[in-house]
């Protein structure tokens, strides 16, 4: 159970700690945060609301810190991820827990999410040690006019204090997805967890504590994101943010000073369905990527686009397994569980309603209980309709007909994301040319789209995100390309020459 057995310093009262100086601590304000449970939309646990004080000494120690930690070994940072990665796997069961009631998370994909998570720390440290243990040597006559007179080693080194800030779909995984290169880059870490999924997130920062970091390396401050979010982005103690959610990241990207930023927002995924696609192969897909943890996935299948000549066929198979999805609890491990708030099931109503005002086809009744929305496929799907652009963020999907593969196209492109899109087709080298013409950071070919493997670049355009994440990706991202230039007095190879 949340904050029993190894967790029991984590929490007091029915209050769970923030983690600062190596240690759990009550803030000074007085004050906690609730978090809601989304099946029983009571409050299931509560957080500390951390003071602007106490973001500035989580600064200030994070910076001393690092500065020991980019002198550690790097086999010896290493062999900590893999510590904390095997305590992280060891504790997947409370950890699990606390997604199920803090985020709906059905309960087997809970603890698929902190198995993937201890994966996702193990891999990088194995990549970092690779990675990181390389460095260029170029010599200076290869740029016109140059003798070799000059040796230059590269190698790269930490930026300094890393900013964590994930989303609430999948709290441990982005975290330590942004936790585990900084760290292994040498940097040292402040979390900012989303607040549904923040006891997860301490649950897994314990972790990373019982592994024997050393002290203020790792911290996590709790709080409103709209109270002290602009604070922690905007501290001059950060030296690289690492954010993963919605518009929030645009705001962030505006406001943040002159440092790296990772930046993976919405996404409006398109899914292309030609008329030789396998029918069943992209009905499947469909419903796994559109409705899988009900749709709360940036890289869900956020609108199907269908060839006319096929569209009845497709929309018929698709609706023989929207049947089949089981909806309830996620304790039971239902298909389809609750949305995460009652102002998200709200949202996603009222795009249903809009679509239902321009008269596009219900293909299931819609129904809704507290924030349990049944799942729902729209069919005939117009431009003109709100659900046609906007990213629902849960179990509704919008089918637009198109009868050529340039409208499909447009349609893809016309959206301000463009984080992923795929295409069913049997045809590879019309699938290549689609990839190719849809502006999107990563295109599937004959399956949904997804961020995993972990070690996969993850990219959007546009609205959906700067840079690049995946796991190589993000070490490279935190670290900093350091110089050093031998100066010769002659030219290298005159030695022995006549
Ligand atoms: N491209 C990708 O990889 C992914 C994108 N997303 C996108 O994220 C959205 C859903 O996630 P959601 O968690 O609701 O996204 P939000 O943008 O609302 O929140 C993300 C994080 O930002 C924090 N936050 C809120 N306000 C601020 C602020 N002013 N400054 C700093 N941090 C702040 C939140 O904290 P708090 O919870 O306390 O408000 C949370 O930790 C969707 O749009 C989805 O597409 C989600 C997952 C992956
Ligand atoms: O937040 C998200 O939606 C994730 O980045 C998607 O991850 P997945 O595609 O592996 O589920």
């Amino acid at each position: 159970m949340a904050g029993n057995g190894v967790f029991v310093d984590i929490i007091e009262g029915d209050v769970f700690k923030y983690y600062s100086e190596g240690e759990w601590k009550k803030s000074a304000s007085g004050k906690s945060v609730a978090i809601i449970n989304p099946t029983t939309r009571k409050t299931q646990y509560k957080v500390q609301a951390c003071t602007q004080e106490e973001v500035n000494k989580v600064m200030e120690v994070a910076k001393a810190a690092q500065k020991s930690w980019s002198k550690t070994p790097l086999w010896k940072r290493a062999e900590l991820l893999h510590k904390a990665a095997a305590i992280l796997k060891e504790h997947k069961a409370p950890i699990a827990e606390c997604l199920v009631k803090e985020i709906a998370k059905p309960a087997k994909d809970a603890v698929t999410e902190v198995v993937r998570s201890g994966d996702l720390v193990s891999y990088t440290a194995e990549e970092g040690v690779r990675i990181l243990g390389e460095g260029k040597f170029l010599v200076s006559d290869s740029f016109p006019g140059n003798e070799r007179t000059k040796y230059c080693l590269t190698s790269k080194i930490p930026l300094g204090v890393i900013l964590a800030i994930p989303p609430f779909n999948y709290p441990v995984n982005l975290a330590v997805s942004k936790i585990a290169p900084a760290l292994i880059a040498g940097n040292s870490l402040v979390l900012k967890p989303p607040t549904q999924g923040a006891v997860a997130c301490l649950h897994m920062v314990h972790c990373f504590h019982l592994a024997g970091f050393p002290k203020g390396l790792i911290s996590c401050v709790t709080g409103k994101g709209s109270e002290i979010g602009d604070f922690l982005t905007m501290h001059p103690g950060v030296h690289c943010i690492s954010f993963t959610g919605g518009d929030t990241g645009v705001a962030i990207s505006k406001k943040a000073g002159m440092i790296p930023l990772q930046m993976e927002l919405g996404g409006k995924d398109a899914c292309i369905v030609l008329e030789d696609a396998d029918l069943d192969l992209a009905a499947g897909s469909i419903v796994k990527g559109g409705f899988s943890y009900s749709g709360q996935r940036c890289t869900a299948v956020k609108v199907v686009l269908v060839m006319e000549s096929v569209a009845d066929t497709l929309v018929e198979k698709v609706n023989a397994k929207v049947a089949k999805l089981t909806v309830g609890p996620p304790e039971d491990d239902c298909d389809i569980t609750p949305v995460v708030s009652e102002s998200s099931a709200n949202f996603i109503e009222g795009l249903v309603m809009d679509a239902k005002q321009k008269n596009a086809t219900f293909c299931q009744q819609y129904k809704r209980e507290g924030n349990l929305i049944w799942p729902l496929l729209l069919d005939n799907v117009r431009p003109d309709m709100r659900i046609a652009w906007e990213e629902p963020f849960g179990p509704v999907l919008p089918v637009i007909r198109i009868n050529s593969v340039e409208e499909g196209i447009h349609h893809c492109n016309a959206s301000n994301f463009g984080l992923q899109g795929c295409v069913f087709t049997k045809d590879i080298n019309k699938a290549i040319l689609i990839s190719d013409a849809m502006e999107t950071g990563t295109v599937q070919i004959n399956s949904a789209p997804a961020r995993g493997p972990d070690h996969f670049p993850f990219q959007g355009i546009k609205d959906s995100g700067i840079g690049s994440q995946g796991i190589t990706n993000s070490i490279n991202m935190m670290t900093k390309v350091k110089t050093t230039v031998i100066n010769l007095p002659t030219p290298s190879y005159t030695m022995g020459k006549l």
